[in-house]
């Protein structure tokens, strides 16, 4: 499997966030994109996802099932928990199965991954942040999807879940899957692929009073060990 991305841009709020942005990305690599904050790497995570739309450019997952988008194939681990809380952990989990389809784990076992089997029938408005993130964590981990886009995945995780995460993420690249994680943090993954988003500084240019985040990153770097 093979994901192309070439040329793309996404407009937020009437501005241009992403421009001309591209990389590939192998199955069983994971593509770390770093950047200061408001320069977009949130937004290309949505962006990948289908959750904002793509102003220009392509995105293909070669090897994928061509009758979805990109978007379809990935499970999207945003800054914000995918979790209804008048639901119980396990019917969050049976909700997501349903919904995507390609069952792997059962709901009891992806919570024992995360060390929450114990809260199986706690109503998710009752977890605590860093135990909503494990839920969101397990949300991973009972449908298959290729490629998981991980927007700063360790945020609220404790040591001992940040490791968890770590080895779980090992695994999906070792079954040939891919990530796309944006992080400000040290993942823990082996040997990434990198990209970095940033601006030229052209501040002489810009009023004083102008916000940096105005101008798309137009500095673009990428490391790849292919
Ligand atoms: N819903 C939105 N509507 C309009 N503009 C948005 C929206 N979300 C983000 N933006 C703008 O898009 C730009 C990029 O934001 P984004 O969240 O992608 O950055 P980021 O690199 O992930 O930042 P951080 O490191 O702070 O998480 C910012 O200028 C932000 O103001």
């Amino acid at each position: 499997m093979h994901l192309s991305v070439e040329g793309l841009g996404c407009i937020r709020g009437g501005r241009p966030v992403l421009e001309n942005i591209g990389f590939q990305l192998q199955g069983g690599k994971a593509l770390v994109v770093t950047g200061p904050n408001g320069i977009g790497k949130s937004s290309l995570l949505r962006t990948l996802a289908g959750l904002v739309r793509a102003q220009a450019g392509t995105m293909r997952l070669d090897g994928g099932d061509d009758d979805l988008t990109v978007g379809q194939q990935a499970h999207y681990f945003g800054h914000s928990d995918a979790v209804k809380p008048a639901f119980t952990c396990k019917e969050n989990l049976d909700f997501w199965q349903a919904y995507y389809g390609n069952p792997t784990r059962s709901a009891f076992e992806a919570l024992g991954e995360v060390d929450l089997e114990d809260l199986i029938d706690m109503p998710a408005a009752y977890l605590s942040a860093g135990q909503s993130r494990r839920l969101s964590v397990a949300r991973l981990l009972v449908c298959h999807r290729p490629l998981w886009l991980l927007d700063e995945p360790t945020s609220a995780l404790d040591i001992a879940s940040e490791r968890k995460l770590e080895s779980l993420m090992a695994e999906h690249l070792s079954n040939g899957g891919l990530i796309v994680a944006a992080t400000h943090a040290p993942l823990g993954l082996l040997d990434p692929d990198r990209l970095l988003l940033d601006r030229n500084r052209t501040d002489d240019l810009v009023d004083d009073f102008s916000d940096p985040a105005d101008s798309p990153p137009s500095t673009l770097t990428l490391e790849t060990d292919q």
